[in-house]
């Protein structure tokens, strides 16, 4: 890890979105997140659905290489996520936002408001 000992542990993920909506940008030619934006939401949206199933494997292997493989396999998932999200031209923030709002209500509470 080479994250000064100070920054936030989330300023990667800040920094990889700023990189990812620039691209959604610039589109350069020589970038894999260019060609999978150019794809739009269908060839994004396959790539999410195979991490999603490597990261659901991933979770029952044990052990420290395990444990290892599964981080990897989060993170893939996050990269592919955050291209989503350029594509759309959705800040990370906004995300954080939605979630703030969410914050102190059970999942349960608001599936039973949703019902009403
Ligand atoms: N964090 C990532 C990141 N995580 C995963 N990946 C790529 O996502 C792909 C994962 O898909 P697979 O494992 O299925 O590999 P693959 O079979 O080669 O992929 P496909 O050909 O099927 O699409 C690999 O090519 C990884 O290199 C990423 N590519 C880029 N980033 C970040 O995005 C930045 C910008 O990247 P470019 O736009 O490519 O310059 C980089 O500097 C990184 O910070």
């Amino acid at each position: 890890m080479n994250r000064p000992l100070d920054s936030h542990p989330l300023e990667p993920l800040s920094r990889l979105m700023r990189t990812l909506a620039e691209r959604a940008q610039t589109r350069p030619a020589d970038s894999y997140t260019t060609k999978l934006l150019d794809g739009g939401p269908e060839k994004i949206g396959k790539k999410i659905r195979e991490e999603a199933e490597e990261l659901i494997e991933a979770a029952s292997e044990e052990g420290d290489a395990g444990r290892e493989h599964f981080v990897y396999e989060a993170g893939d998932l996050v990269y592919h996520t955050l291209v989503l999200l350029a594509y759309k031209g959705v800040d990370l923030n906004e995300v954080a936002d939605e979630l703030d709002r969410r914050e102190g209500t059970s999942g349960l509470v608001e599936k039973a408001n949703r019902k009403k």
